[in-house]
């Protein structure tokens, strides 16, 4: 927790008391239904928590953003970047019915408003948003086939507008066919070499308003 405060200092009362409750929910729930292994509850803030949070470190979503994290599976990392942005909305999607249960105990616990759930596969979503968050689901180009219609154009100059993806290994193979693609190291932001998966890879689908 100490690190979270470290490295997200401005947050208010209500952030920093339902980053705090995290722990004790996800154990709670994590008894009854594995979402997170034994390991990394012992880790969550940093191996969860913290690294969720290093997409806010490559841009901060504006306002009214309406976010989806597909495979969320127990809130990865669409929960921690919820509490940190209770402007914004957050759609969690996971094709495993009892991943979100646990999210939505969790959710319930929080008091979060903002965020809403669905158990279905990603292909199946018909809507558009600002930004689709994820880690560790399918490959590039598999990922930008299930999302590319599901982004939205935008109005502003910015062309930030995509997908924001923690990634780790080396990806240059990756995403040698996508131009607009910019790969941020999360060391860089956070000082400490501390994750495994090690990079967020900010797709914008450069499309005009
Ligand atoms: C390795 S887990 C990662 C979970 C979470 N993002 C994290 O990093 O802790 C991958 C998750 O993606 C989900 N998933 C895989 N393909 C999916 C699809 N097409 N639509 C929705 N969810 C999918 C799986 O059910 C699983 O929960």
């Amino acid at each position: 927790m100490e690190l979270i405060l470290k490295y997200f200092p401005n947050l208010t009362e209500t952030q920093i008391n339902q980053f705090k409750q995290l722990e004790n929910l996800y154990q709670d729930w994590n008894l009854k239904i594995n979402v997170v292994s034994r390991k990394d509850i012992d880790e969550l803030y940093l191996r969860h928590v913290l690294h969720s949070l290093g997409i806010a470190k490559v841009l901060q979503f504006n306002d009214g953003s309406k976010i989806m994290d597909v495979g969320t599976g127990g809130g990865f990392p669409g929960l921690p970047l919820a509490i940190l942005y209770p402007e914004c909305s957050f759609h969690l999607v996971d094709s495993i019915a009892k991943k979100l249960k646990v999210v939505n105990e969790v959710v319930e616990g929080l008091g979060l408003t903002n965020v809403k759930t669905t158990h279905t596969r990603v292909e199946e979503i018909n809507d558009t948003y600002d930004f689709i968050v994820s880690r560790a689901v399918a490959s590039m180009p598999t990922f930008v086939h299930w999302v590319k219609g599901k982004i939205k154009k935008e109005q502003s100059h910015d062309l930030k507008n995509g997908i924001l993806y923690l990634k780790g290994g080396d990806l240059s193979e990756e995403l040698k066919t996508y131009r607009t693609a910019t790969i941020y190291d999360l060391p860089d932001f956070f000082e400490e070499d501390f994750f495994e998966t090690k990079k967020v890879v900010h797709l914008p689908l450069k499309y005009k308003g």
